[in-house]
């Protein structure tokens, strides 16, 4: 689903980003972690056509996302607030996404039952401005909307991040009944260790830029992922 071939990206000549090769699988869903600054970021702007590599290319189901627009039908992401339109209203930012992808109302309606618990009552019928919200309720309408076309990948950048602790856990829930009901693949940084093993089966740690390891989980790597961030 995700290939990525020999991709550098430098800064003011310095290299921020450096991976010779990365695949992540249809219907897997992979955890990226890594200090503040290893380059999580980067990577997913990256993969999203964002940003372009200063070397090397990135195919989303063998198509170079530099090349060509069809990747965006079936891809979901939220990586920030930036993502959102701040004037809209949650209700009306949906509407708007949900028209980009042909949805109807009872479409969309439908599709945002699941996150009914998530959103707590705070989301919609606000009566306000996606930019009055908290960050933590700007970041479930971000997360929302990135899973509202039922992408084949969803790209989610610290998801859990401003989430309260009840938030946090029914997020993982949404997203580990996505992964098993939908086979949706999955690409997600957390520096939340424990949410993002419960979440993903396949773990890898960017370390200034470098892919440093690639694991699957167990029930050793919680552990494992500690002692490796213990300095
Ligand atoms: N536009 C830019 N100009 C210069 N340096 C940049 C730019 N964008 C990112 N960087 C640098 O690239 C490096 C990687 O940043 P990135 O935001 O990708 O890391 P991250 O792993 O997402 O970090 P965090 O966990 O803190 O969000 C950092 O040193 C950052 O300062």
């Amino acid at each position: 689903m995700i290939e990525v071939r020999n991709i550098e990206k430098s800064y003011n000549g310095k290299v921020v980003v450096n991976i010779p090769a990365l695949t992540v699988n249809a219907g897997e869903a992979v955890g990226l972690v890594g200090n503040n600054g290893a380059g999580k970021t980067t990577l997913f702007r990256m993969v999203l056509d964002l940003i372009r590599p200063s070397k090397g290319e990135v195919f989303l189901k063998d198509v170079n996302v530099a090349q060509s627009e069809v990747w965006k039908s079936y891809t979901g992401s939220h990586l920030d607030d930036g993502f959102l339109i701040d004037y809209l209203t949650a209700e009306e930012f949906f509407k708007f996404i949900g028209d980009l992808h042909g949805l109807t109302e009872g479409d969309i309606t439908e599709r945002l039952l699941p996150f009914m618990d998530f959103f707590n009552d705070e989301i919609l019928n606000q009566r306000k401005y996606i930019r009055d919200f908290s960050k933590g309720n700007q970041k479930k309408i971000g997360v929302a909307a990135a899973a509202l076309s039922n992408p084949e990948l969803l790209i989610l950048d610290e998801p859990f991040a401003n989430l309260d602790p009840s938030s946090q856990i029914r997020l993982k829930n949404l997203l580990r009944n996505m992964r098993e009901q939908k086979r949706i693949t999955m690409f997600i940084s957390s520096h939340d260790l424990s949410h993002v093993i419960e979440v993903c089966e396949r773990i890898v740690i960017l370390d200034k830029g470098q892919l440093v390891q690639d694991m699957q989980t167990n029930e050793n790597t919680l552990r494992e992922l500690e002692t490796y961030f213990t300095v």
